[in-house]
């Protein structure tokens, strides 16, 4: 979808739009009204028939004004939550492409901020703000025309007053584009703050950092009380005086329409008119001045929204990735997550198509930076990986991960049913194949235990699972998804034994089938057999080569192995 189709304004927003205005000229018709029974009244000729007439008239009116406003308003309901719809929509697919690296970047809330609160406020420009000023407008224009045709000095007084709306939005909107969007950005770090503390609450509560004491979310919320406070202590005064200012316009035009009544050549019933309805346009006034403030401060929003539009998506062809082999080459590959601090220095080496590859290293070395580059969930920042020969950073990472399957110890489940949840990995797998897919993870046994089997609605990221079994439905996915390439990041040290067991032996059978492997081992006994063994050490590649031949070089491999036998004899 085009970017600048998103903001395209529907027939129902125009409707809602031009709904509000007529309703607004049809109130102040009633201002006309008014005149005319003064003066029937002032020259003795209200009777019945004029009383019926007008309270008539008055019904109709005010039936009228009921029906276009609650039609206009459904109306502009209906075009804003359209014209937001197709925002978030937009903003879900471009989300989809935005390199990953960018959400690790302490963008995360504010891209939540931006999809939530910030397409709500454009929402409310849609459906209010438009339509509540341009009928303040038209009303006001409305009536500085009718006292201009009763005493043409008096409109021009309520003009003026209006017109002083230029230097004071000139004034407000200067505060609103300094303040307003240090309290959206506060905003942003705010629902960061929130979202961390939600998804942590288990961690922070173990440690008695929950509630109060956790100071991150307390000093985000104090901060936003701070920047709302001096937001307003900014433009209230400005709009204060503006206020004060245009309130004048009613003695002034009072004192000037004096003479003139005074002299007999205006009359008293419309000298009292021109006396009330200064107080009316000056409501306006201020009315118009406080929703174009907001509605720039809204605006900020509509900016915000553009600014993640903008983004640069990942590039590369999204032509399918047709490689005769699997086979995955780093050559010289540099990587890192923040500029100037390198975690992948020069790292070449060859996975050897349909060979199981191993990964050893200490902690914070690189090995699950090596599998996000693999699954390009990053861009290298030197050198080239190519898959069967091909360099992956001319394709589209949706290509590349088309043939990968990861198993890692992040196992992110949906709140949805066993059954949805591995129906991810091919959304086309009949129910049958998800079982058997089940059974060779071996998680079946304790699928058909859950109350309603393989329809049982798992929790929020699968919080009712056990470690162990969340990792038996990861490896599900990746056997259904059976794709040539498997990147697997063993995890059982956490397991208890019973569990352990059951994810090697899961991991067992997802080796079963021929694919290019790579996997990070954490104890080496698992690796003993691996066709190939990298060990990595501060972003190189030290070692490679297979069990037997690295313990003959004894060097690092060597080591680790010696001190995990000591470890476990
Ligand atoms: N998203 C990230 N942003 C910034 N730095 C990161 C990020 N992910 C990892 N790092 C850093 O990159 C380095 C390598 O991390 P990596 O996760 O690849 O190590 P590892 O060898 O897999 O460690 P472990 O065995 O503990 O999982 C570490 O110093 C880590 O702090």
């Amino acid at each position: 979808m085009n970017p600048n189709n998103v903001w395209k304004k529907n027939r129902e927003f125009y409707i809602g739009v031009a709904g509000t205005v007529l309703e607004g000229l049809f109130s102040g018709s009633l201002f006309m009204l008014l005149y005319s029974v003064m003066r029937f009244l002032w020259d003795g000729q209200f009777d019945m028939n004029r009383v019926l007439v007008l309270t008539g008239v008055i019904a109709f009116i005010f039936l009228l004004r009921i029906l276009i406003y609650s039609y206009g308003y459904t109306k502009a309901q209906i075009g804003g939550a359209k014209v937001s719809k197709n925002i978030r929509l937009f903003m879900g697919d471009h989300l989809k492409r935005i390199p990953l690296s960018r959400f690790t970047q302490g963008q995360t809330g504010d891209y939540i901020n931006t999809i939530t609160s910030d397409v709500n406020n454009y929402e409310k420009i849609l459906t209010h703000k438009i339509g509540d000023i341009a009928k303040s407008f038209a009303l006001s224009l409305m009536l500085i025309v009718f006292v201009m045709t009763i005493y043409f000095p008096a409109g021009l007084i309520l003009l003026i007053a209006d017109l002083l709306l230029i230097p004071g939005l000139w004034l407000s909107f200067r505060q609103v584009a300094k303040y307003g969007k240090e309290k959206n950005d506060i905003c942003a770090e705010n629902v960061s703050s929130i979202v961390e503390y939600v998804s942590g609450i288990q961690t922070f509560r173990a440690y008695g950092v929950g509630g109060l004491k956790n100071k991150t979310v307390i000093h985000a919320m104090q901060e936003f009380s701070r920047i709302s406070f001096v937001y307003e202590a900014k433009v209230l005064p400005i709009g204060a005086g503006f206020g004060i200012l245009s309130w004048l316009s009613c003695p002034v035009v009072i004192w000037t329409a004096y003479g003139p009544w005074a002299a007999g050549t205006l009359d008293t019933v419309s000298y009292l008119l021109i006396c009330m309805l200064p107080l009316f346009c000056a409501k306006l006034a201020n009315s118009i001045f406080v929703d174009l403030t907001s509605y720039k401060n809204l605006m900020i929003s509509k900016n915000k929204i553009m600014a993640v539009m903008k983004e640069p998506e990942e590039t590369g062809s999204m032509e399918p990735l047709q490689a005769a082999s699997h086979e995955i080459v780093f050559d010289h590959v540099n990587f890192s997550y923040v500029p100037g601090e390198p975690v992948l220095k020069q790292a070449s080496f060859t996975v050897p198509d349909q060979k199981l590859t191993a990964i050893v290293g200490d902690s914070g070395s690189g090995k699950s930076t090596i599998l996000n580059l693999i699954a390009k969930y990053y861009e290298v920042s030197g050198g080239t990986i190519s898959i069967g020969g091909r360099p992956i950073n001319h394709v589209a990472a949706e290509r590349v991960l088309d043939q990968i399957s990861m198993v890692d110890q992040d196992v992110f489940l949906f709140d949805d049913t066993v059954r949805e949840n591995i129906r991810h990995a091919r959304p086309d797998a009949t129910d049958a194949e998800i079982e058997v897919a089940c059974r060779e993870a071996n998680c079946d046994g304790f699928i058909r235990k859950m109350e309603r089997g393989y329809d049982t609605p798992i929790g929020e990221n699968g919080n009712l699972l056990s470690g162990g079994e969340r990792q038996r439905l990861s490896i599900a996915r990746a056997i259904l998804k059976n794709s040539p390439i498997l990147l697997l990041d063993e995890a059982t040290a956490s397991l208890d034994i019973e569990n352990e067991l059951a994810v090697k032996q899961a991991i067992a059978n997802l080796l079963k089938e021929k694919k290019t492997v790579v996997m990070i081992a954490h104890t080496l006994s698992i690796v003993k057999n691996a066709d190939q063994i990298l060990v990595v050490s501060d972003g190189r590649i030290t070692e490679a080569g297979t069990h037997e031949e690295l313990l003959a070089k004894d060097g690092k491999y060597a080591a680790m192995w010696n001190a995990e036998q000591q470890l476990s004899a």
